[in-house]
């Protein structure tokens, strides 16, 4: 295999699901190619192992898709030994919160963007998850969810406090200050403020 070759990314313009490994390519400054699709064309399906997206593929050709698995192999082989949880406590509770994020929160935001869900849903996923999220920041003994160090499970709790904004729910979330603080700490890293002022927008809205 050619071990010289970039990891790349695959996703549709949107940002629901591709927007997790996206954010944390670019926080993580790696020099990825970037693949913006609008179909899954039958040949490209084919590779997919579940015929969907997303799909990263790392410099040495392996690849893989589920954004969850993405994003933790991504972190496992590119951040610091810590951002996936210092114990084996924390390592539960990073993970914890990466599940309730990418399938009680963001899916359920985007459903109910598209009109599949009704808007009530978030009468109870904002206080539910964005409440639990501040509280967990807010007793905690640092400025992180696992105290004064930064995991994967803080980049996807910001990613999902920043795609609610983007949805228009920003009056809900004013009360959530801890979670407020967290955004500007992640959006104070230049990858990420690249990546957020130069990502092409989808006219879809979500
Ligand atoms: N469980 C998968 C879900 C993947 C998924 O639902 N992908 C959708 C986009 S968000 C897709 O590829 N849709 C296009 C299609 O099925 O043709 C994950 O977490 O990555």
């Amino acid at each position: 295999m050619d071990q010289s070759q970039k990891p790349s990314f695959t996703y549709f313009t949107v940002l629901v699901l591709g927007q997790f490994p996206r954010f944390l390519l670019n926080y993580l400054d790696i020099d990825f190619e970037d693949k913006y699709i609008d179909k899954i064309e039958d040949s490209f399906r084919a590779q997919l192992k579940y015929g969907q997206v997303p799909y990263f593929v790392d410099n040495d050709g392996f690849s893989l898709t589920q954004t969850g698995p993405i994003i933790r192999y991504i972190a496992s082989k590119y951040a610091n030994a810590d951002f996936l949880g210092k114990t084996l406590k924390d390592k539960a509770i990073v993970d914890e919160t990466i599940n309730a994020v990418l399938t009680d929160v963001v899916l359920q935001g985007y459903k109910v963007r598209k009109g599949v869900e009704d808007i009530k849903t978030l009468d109870t996923i904002i206080p539910r998850y964005f409440g639990s999220f501040e509280k967990s920041l807010a007793s905690s003994t640092g400025k992180f969810i696992c105290g004064d160090y930064v995991t994967l499970a803080d980049l996807c709790v910001f990613i999902a406090f920043h795609y609610f904004i983007y949805l228009g729910h920003s009056e809900s979330l004013t009360s959530y200050t801890h979670l407020h603080e967290l955004k500007a700490h992640f959006e104070s890293n230049a990858g990420i403020q690249k990546y957020i002022t130069t990502r092409p927008v989808s006219e879809k809205g979500i």
